[in-house]
């Protein structure tokens, strides 16, 4: 085999998964736009998720700056070398983390460090098998973590809030699915996409359910029942009224895909892998003499273009923020309103939030703003650092720790996706702050608003990690919590509940 040539097809696989999102997802962000009134934050989001998509088509640029857990499932001809190939997806992984196509995103486990190339223990997932056919089919799929971290796996008979009681059977395992897209609110960058694998063990039932993100948004399920629990879960979902990143609205899910397979009699499972707007799958057939593609997948149709996708409506009234905020001016703040900021922010995540508990900060960070963010960053020949991507990361994981945090340190404003719980809440009331919600995965968007990269702290904590001091302009992200107890999230997930008790009753026999 030409190894060169391969090493060079795997890596346009790798560019085009992350930079070009596949025409039928195109397809089904369009249609969910177009379910959307004009004017609503639900339509606002869509909008700014469309333009990302254009942005990081046009730059070949990472659409999120979450590239996921690379997973690469490949069929080769009898004869085919594997060792070989699986050396050449190393390599392609290599250069794309160095070109800025990937984020860094391998992570020890124990130690926390980052091995800076995308390479590690398990890292990245290649599954082998064999076929009849001459060429090699090689699938890949860059799974974020926030989407990864709403997966659930249900064991039947189980009870389920809003459902009750979910039985060994057709219907029981209708009920587990609707509430496997409740369960999963805004937090995994709604409107999504959910692969369900029926049966198995609790590890082959995932599989299935992974699997199930390979098949095209259009097709059809071969198997009559399953085909009409598809349609029906599409449909229900989209009554719930989470909407696009959980802030309300008529687009939830826009595709459920169902596989099934044989289980052992003691073990019932229904395991639903849940993935975020930015769905990127791709599939190349390869020439095994040449090692050149010869066919890429999902090819069907017209590709939607979102350039001349704006809707005119008329400006909103938008807040404008520059740090250092005073409480009064968070005080102000309402849920629902369109903040703009223009000036400093910091970017930390989970690293940043747990060290902060027990160190002091590298910076004066009262009146400051937090941003939930883990960039894709390069550095040029001058040394000079450029943001790549950068979209919010969820902020539920910093619970524990940011009303604390908040108020130790004098912060009035964090930015993150898919909302914080009741103790972060309190604290927003008692110090004064405020939590603003960006558009999970519009990470071209965002890299756009941040005009520089003032310096940075704690880089020992890994490009994704670190404390980024960003200088940005117009960055736009909603209020979903306020110094007023109120919180978009609790009153979403509380109305998605209700509207989830709906479907209590027997559907399937
Ligand atoms: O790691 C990230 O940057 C984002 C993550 O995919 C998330 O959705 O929280
Ligand atoms: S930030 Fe959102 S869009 Fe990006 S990988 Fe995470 S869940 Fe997906």
């Amino acid at each position: 085999m030409q190894m060169e040539q391969l090493e060079k097809s795997i890596y346009d696989l790798i560019t085009e998964t992350s930079t070009n999102l596949p025409k039928d997802v195109r397809r089904a962000i369009k249609k969910a736009k177009a379910s959307e009134n004009a004017g609503t934050r639900a339509a606002m989001s869509l909008e700014t998720i469309t333009n990302n998509i254009q942005m990081a088509d046009d730059k070949v640029s990472p659409i999120c700056q979450d590239t996921g857990l690379p997973t690469f499932k490949i069929k080769t001809p009898i004869g085919v070398n594997q060792l070989e190939i699986k050396a050449a997806i190393k390599r392609a992984i290599v250069s794309a983390t160095k070109d800025a196509k990937l984020r860094p995103n391998s992570v020890d486990s124990l130690t926390g460090a980052n091995s800076g190339d995308n390479l590690g223990e398990g890292i990245p997932v290649m599954k082998f098998e064999q076929w009849e056919k001459d060429y090699i089919e090689m699938k890949l799929i860059l799974k974020g973590g926030g989407c990864e971290n709403k997966n659930i796996q249900y064991s039947l008979p189980t009870e389920l809030e809003g459902l009750g009681r979910a039985g060994r059977d057709l219907d029981g395992i209708r009920k587990c699915i609707l509430h496997s897209v409740y369960q999963a609110q805004g937090q995994g960058c709604s409107a999504g996409f959910i692969g369900v694998g029926i049966g198995g063990d609790r590890s082959s039932g995932y599989d299935l359910a992974k699997e199930q993100l390979f098949r095209h948004v259009e097709d059809t399920n071969p198997n009559p029942d399953l085909a009409k629990l598809e349609e029906y879960i599409v449909e229900k979902a989209n009554t719930l009224g989470i909407g696009t990143m959980g802030f309300g609205g008529e687009a939830t899910l826009l595709g459920c895909k169902i596989g099934v397979m044989h289980r052992i009699p003691a073990s019932f499972y229904v395991s639903v892998a849940y993935n975020c707007w930015a769905y990127r799958r791709m599939a190349i057939n390869i020439n095994p003499t040449t090692g050149e593609v010869i066919e890429w997948h999902y090819q069907e149709g017209e590709k939607i273009e979102f350039k001349d996708d704006t809707t005119e409506e008329a400006p909103k009234k938008v807040v404008e923020l520059q740090a250092p905020i005073t409480e009064e001016q968070i005080r102000a703040l309402q849920v629902g309103d369109v903040v703009s900021i223009t000036g400093r922010m910091y970017t930390g995540r989970d690293a940043i939030h747990h060290h902060l508990m027990s160190h002091d900060a590298p910076v004066d960070l009262n009146g400051q703003i937090i941003y939930h963010c883990g960039p894709v960053m390069q550095k040029d020949d001058e040394g000079i650092w450029h943001v790549r991507a950068a979209g919010p990361t969820t902020s539920i994981r910093e619970e524990p720790y940011q009303g604390d945090i908040m108020k130790k340190f004098g912060i009035r404003a964090v930015i993150g996706k898919g909302g914080m719980g009741p103790k972060t809440l309190a604290a927003l009331s008692e110090h004064g702050g405020v939590y603003l919600n960006a558009i999970g995965g519009a990470a071209q968007y965002y890299a756009d608003c941040i005009k520089g990269v003032e310096g940075v702290d704690l880089m020992e904590f890994g490009i994704p990690e670190a404390m980024w001091h960003l200088r940005v302009e117009n960055f736009t992200a909603v209020v979903t919590m306020d110094s007023h107890g109120n919180s978009l999230h609790a009153d979403v997930d509380k109305s998605s509940l209700e509207k989830l008790s709906m479907y209590k009753e027997r559907v399937f026999n």
